[in-house]
C-alpha cells in the first residue's frame, strides 16, 4: 500500500512545482522585460542630453548636465536591481496578486507590475503571521538565479483564503535558512528577499527621534540599520534627497564590505563614512591609546577649548610703537582691550569676530596717523589711510598677534604639541598627568578621537578659509528654492519621466545638482562630504557604543533634528571613551527623544560556537547578553595547541590554515590574530600555502583584501565583518593588552572575534592557556 501510495501522492506535487515554476518564470520575465525597456529609454533619454551638449547658452548647459547626471544616476539604479529583481509574491484573500521586489514597476497601462519592497504594499511580506495574516493567504518566496525561477516556497497564512482561491502551497528548504546557510563572498550582501518581522519593524520604524538598535553578535544590526536608510530614503524621499543621508561605519574596512548594499538597494546618494573622516580634509585612521583615547572625548574639553581659543586673543603687555609709511603712531593696551572685549562682546566665533575687532582697531589708528601728521583726518582721505595700515608689517604683526586667525588644526595641533600652549588653556581642568598623556610630537597623525576635537575648534574658530570654500560651494536657500521650482516644472513638462517609483519626486535631486549653475553636477553626497556645516536629513551610527561624548555632539552638529538610527551592541564596546549605557550615551543630547529596540537572534555565528563565545564572556568577567542562534554549526570551536615560536609552530599555523580553507570549500577564511603578532602568522603564511589542489593559496594581509581566500588581520579590524571560517590565534595575548589599556577592551575583541565565523571557528593557543579560559574557548 505504502509503497504505491509514494508515488501517488509525490508525482502531483512535482507535477504543480513544474506548473507553477513555469507560470512564475514568464511572470518574472515580464518584470525583467520592463526592466530592460525602462534602462533602454533612459540610455536614449540620456544620448538625448549628450548629443545637444555642445550648443546653448550657460543656462542651458548647467540644466543639460543637472539632466545628464540625473539619468546616469538613474540608468545605474536600474542596472543595480537586476540581481534578484523579483523575490516575493503575496496572493491576497480578496483575490490581488502582488509581486514584491527591488523597486516599483508599472507597465505602458500604469498597471503595477512590481511592488517595492519598501511600500505599505509590500509589509505583510515581512509581517504577516499565520496569527495576523493581514489579508494575505499565501506567501511565496522565488529565488532566482540569474533571470531564470530557481526555488519557489510558501507560506500558508490562511488556509481558507488558499483553498478558496485554488492556489497550490509549495514547501520549501526555508528561504531565510538557505540565505544564511550560503557561502560568503567577503562583501555584504542585501537581506530584502528574506527581512524577518523583527527587522522589519524597526526598518520600517517612525524617522523621528532618536532610534537605537541594540543586538548582539549577528543579529542583522549592520543589515537593518543599512535596508532603514533605504527605506526612509523611500518613504520621505522629498526630504532626504536634498539633505542626504549620513551612514558612519567603524573603519575604512567595513565600509568597503558594505559598500555594496545601499546600491543594490537601488540607492547611490548615500554619504559613508569613518568617523576619522567627519571632518572635511581629515583622514583619521590612527587611534590613541585607550587611556588618551577618553581623555580626548571628554566634556572638559568643552572649558579647555574656549580657553584655548581666547588665549589667542591678546592684549599686548604695553604700548606699541608703529610704523605706517613713515610715520609712527603708538597703540596702547587699553584701546586693544577695549577693541577686543567689543569682538568677544558680539558672541560671533574668533575669525568671524576679529573682522570686528581689526576695524575697530585700524579706524583707531587712522585717526592717530592723522593726528601724528598734524592735521584732522577727512572722512574721504580715512580709506587711503586705513589702506597704509593695512600694507604696515608693524600693524599686521601687532593685530596678528593680538586676534590671530587660526585654523582648527592650528589651534589643537599648538595644544597638543606645545606644553605652554596646553596648561595655559587646561590649568585647573586637566592634571599635569592628563597633560602628559596628550602630548604628541609635531609630525604624528591626526587620530580618530582628535576629531572632535577639531569640529569643537571649528565651531569655536568659525570660518576659516576652508569654511568659506564650502559654504561658497553650498547655494544660498534662495537659489536652491529657485532651482527646486524649475525641475519641478520640467518634471511636471514630462521631460525625462519614466514608470518607476520614485523618479518624478527626482525633481530635488535635479534641483540639488542644478543649484550650483555652471559648476560640476555635485551629488548631494559628494557636497555634503566637502561641508563642515552641512545638515543631514538623517544619520545611521554603526558600532555606535565605541563614541565618545564628544563624538556624539559632533553627530548631533551634523544632525540638529536628531533623526538618527543608532546600532551597537554594548556588550561588544572596545573604546575606553565608548559607552557602557544607552542612556549614558544618548541623555546628554536626546533625553526623552531616543528609543531603544532590540534584535535578540543571531543569524550569522552558528549555536556551538556563540555558546562558546558566551562562556568566554562569562569567564573574562564581561558577561552580557548574547543573542540565540537560529543555526546549528558542525560543532563546537576546535582548540589546537601551539608549539613554541620556530618552524614546527609555523608549519602547525600553516597545516591548520590549509585545512580549514579545505573545509571552507572556497569560501572566506581570517585568521584573526593579537595586534602585536600580525606581522609573525603573516611571515609564515603569505606565498607559503598551498590549496587541496596543490595550487598556491593567496593569503592577504589587513583589510584591503575582503574577496580573497585567506587574510590575516588584527582582531579589532575584524569588528562587524564576517568570514565562512575563522582562525584564532593566541586569544589569550588579547586579554592581557598593552599596559594602561582598557580590561574591557580585550575581552570585548575577544568576543567580536569568536563571533565572526558563519561556519567554523578553529583556536590555537599556547599550551600554557588558562584552564578555565581553555574550558570555555570550546564551549565548556
Ligand atoms: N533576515 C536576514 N536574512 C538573511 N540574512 C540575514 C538576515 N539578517 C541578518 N542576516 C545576515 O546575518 C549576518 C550578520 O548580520 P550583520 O552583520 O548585520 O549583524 P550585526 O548585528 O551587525 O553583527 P555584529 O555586531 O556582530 O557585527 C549577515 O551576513 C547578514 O546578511
Amino acid at each position: 500500500m505504502t509503497t504505491d501510495a509514494t508515488p501517488s501522492t509525490a508525482a502531483p506535487a512535482e507535477a504543480d512545482r513544474e506548473r507553477e515554476t513555469a507560470a512564475e518564470q514568464t511572470a518574472v520575465a515580464a518584470r525583467y522585460a520592463r526592466l530592460d525597456d525602462l534602462r533602454r529609454r533612459t540610455a536614449d533619454e540620456l544620448a538625448a542630453v549628450h548629443r545637444s551638449e555642445s550648443t546653448g547658452t550657460h543656462q542651458n548647459r548647467s540644466e543639460r548636465d543637472a539632466f545628464a547626471a540625473l539619468h546616469e544616476a538613474r540608468l545605474a539604479q536600474l542596472q543595480a536591481v537586476e540581481d534578484r529583481l523579483v523575490f516575493g509574491r503575496l496572493d491576497m484573500g480578496d483575490g490581488e496578486t502582488r509581486y514584491v521586489g527591488r523597486l516599483g514597476l508599472a507597465d505602458e497601462a500604469q498597471d503595477r507590475l512590481l511592488v517595492d519592497w519598501r511600500a505599505p504594499a509590500s509589509e505583510p511580506f515581512y509581517q504577516a503571521t499565520a496569527a495576523r495574516p493581514a489579508g494575505v493567504a499565501r506567501r511565496r518566496h522565488l529565488s532566482l538565479r540569474g533571470r531564470d525561477v530557481a526555488t519557489l516556497e510558501d507560506d500558508v497564512l490562511d488556509a481558507e483564503g488558499v483553498e478558496a482561491r485554488g492556489l497550490t502551497a509549495l514547501g520549501g528548504e526555508g528561504a531565510l535558512m538557505a540565505a544564511l546557510g550560503a557561502q560568503r563572498t567577503g562583501r555584504m550582501g542585501d537581506i530584502v528577499a528574506t527581512i524577518q518581522a523583527e527587522q522589519d519593524a524597526v526598518i520600517r520604524a517612525d524617522a523621528k527621534g532618536v532610534l537605537v538598535v541594540q543586538g548582539g553578535p549577528g543579529t542583522g544590526k549592520t543589515a537593518v540599520a543599512l535596508h532603514r536608510a533605504a527605506y526612509l530614503l523611500y518613504a520621505h524621499r522629498d526630504r532626504l534627497a536634498r539633505s542626504g543621508v549620513l551612514v558612519v561605519g567603524p573603519s575604512p574596512v567595513f565600509l568597503r564590505y558594505i559598500e555594496q548594499v545601499l546600491p543594490s538597494l537601488g540607492e547611490n546618494g548615500v554619504l559613508t563614512s569613518t568617523a576619522g573622516r567627519l571632518f572635511p580634509g581629515v583622514d583619521a585612521r590612527a587611534t590613541d591609546r585607550p587611556a588618551v583615547a577618553r581623555l580626548k572625548g571628554d566634556e572638559r574639553w568643552l572649558a579647555v577649548l574656549p580657553r584655548a581659543v581666547a588665549a589667542r586673543q591678546r592684549v599686548p603687555a604695553g604700548p606699541q610703537r608703529l610704523d605706517v609709511e613713515g610715520t609712527t603712531v603708538t597703540l596702547q593696551p587699553r584701546v586693544v582691550a577695549r577693541a577686543r572685549d567689543r569682538a568677544r562682546a558680539g558672541g560671533e566665533p574668533h575669525n568671524d569676530a576679529r573682522a570686528g575687532f581689526v576695524k575697530e582697531l585700524l579706524l583707531h589708528l587712522a585717526d592717530a596717523v592723522g593726528r601724528a601728521q598734524g592735521n584732522k583726518l577727512e572722512a574721504e582721505d580715512r580709506p587711503a589711510v586705513v589702506a597704509d595700515l593695512r600694507a604696515s608689517r608693524d600693524v599686521r604683526v601687532t593685530l596678528n598677534l593680538a586676534w590671530m586667525p587660526m585654523s582648527p588644526q592650528k589651534l589643537l595641533g599648538d595644544l597638543l604639541t606645545r606644553p605652554h600652549r596646553l596648561l595655559e588653556a587646561s590649568e585647573g581642568i586637566f592634571t599635569d598627568a592628563e597633560r602628559a598623556l596628550l602630548a604628541r610630537s609635531v609630525d604624528a597623525p591626526w587620530t580618530v578621537d582628535d576629531v572632535p576635537l577639531l569640529d569643537e575648534a571649528a565651531e569655536l574658530l568659525g570660518d576659516d578659509a576652508h569654511g568659506d570654500a564650502a559654504r561658497s560651494a553650498r547655494a544660498s536657500e534662495k537659489a536652491r528654492e529657485e532651482a527646486l521650482a524649475y525641475a519641478q516644472d520640467v518634471i511636471e513638462s514630462g521631460a525625462g519621466t519614466t514608470a518607476v517609483e520614485g523618479y518624478v519626486a527626482s525633481a530635488e535631486d535635479l534641483a540639488e545638482r542644478n543649484v550650483d549653475g555652471g559648476g560640476p553636477s555635485l551629488t548631494v553626497a559628494e557636497r555634503a562630504a566637502g561641508d563642515r556645516t552641512w545638515v543631514f536629513g538623517h544619520v545611521v551610527v554603526d558600532e555606535a557604543q565605541e563614541l565618545s561624548p564628544l563624538m556624539w555632539r559632533l553627530l548631533v552638529r551634523r544632525c540638529p533634528s536628531r533623526s538618527m538610527t543608532v546600532v551597537g551592541d554594548l556588550a561588544q564596546t572596545r573604546s575606553a571613551a565608548g559607552a557602557s549605557a544607552w542612556g549614558e550615551a544618548l541623555d546628554p543630547f536626546a533625553e526623552g527623544r531616543w528609543r531603544l529596540e532590540e534584535l535578540t537572534v543571531n543569524y550569522r555565528t552558528p549555536r556551538q560556537v556563540m555558546d562558546a563565545a558566551a562562556a568566554v564572556l562569562a569567564v573574562t568577567g564581561a558577561p552580557g547578553r548574547t543573542p540565540d542562534s537560529v543555526r546549528e554549526g558542525e560543532g563546537p570551536p576546535v582548540l589546537t595547541e601551539l608549539p613554541a615560536p620556530g618552524a614546527a609552530r609555523e608549519a602547525l599555523l600553516r597545516d591548520v590554515v590549509v585545512d580549514e580553507a579545505a573545509r571552507a570549500r572556497g569560501g572566506r577564511l581570517a585568521v584573526l590574530v593579537p595586534p602585536a603578532r600580525v606581522q609573525e602568522v603573516a611571515a609564515a603564511l603569505v606565498g607559503r600555502v598551498t590549496g587541496p589542489d596543490g595550487a598556491p593559496l593567496t593569503v592577504s594581509t589587513g583589510a584591503t583584501a575582503l574577496e580573497d581566500p585567506v587574510v590575516v588581520m588584527a582582531v579589532a579590524d575584524s569588528k562587524g565583518l564576517e568570514f565562512d571560517s575563522v582562525v584564532l590565534v593566541e586569544p589569550a595575548e588579547l586579554l592581557d593588552g598593552p599596559e594602561g589599556e582598557d580590561p574591557r577592551a580585550g575581552a570585548h575583541d575577544l568576543y567580536v572575534a569568536m563571533t565572526r565565523p558563519t561556519q567554523r571557528l578553529h583556536v590555537l593557543a599556547s599550551p600554557d592557556l588558562d584552564p578555565a579560559l581553555a574550558r570555555a574557548l570550546v564551549g565548556g
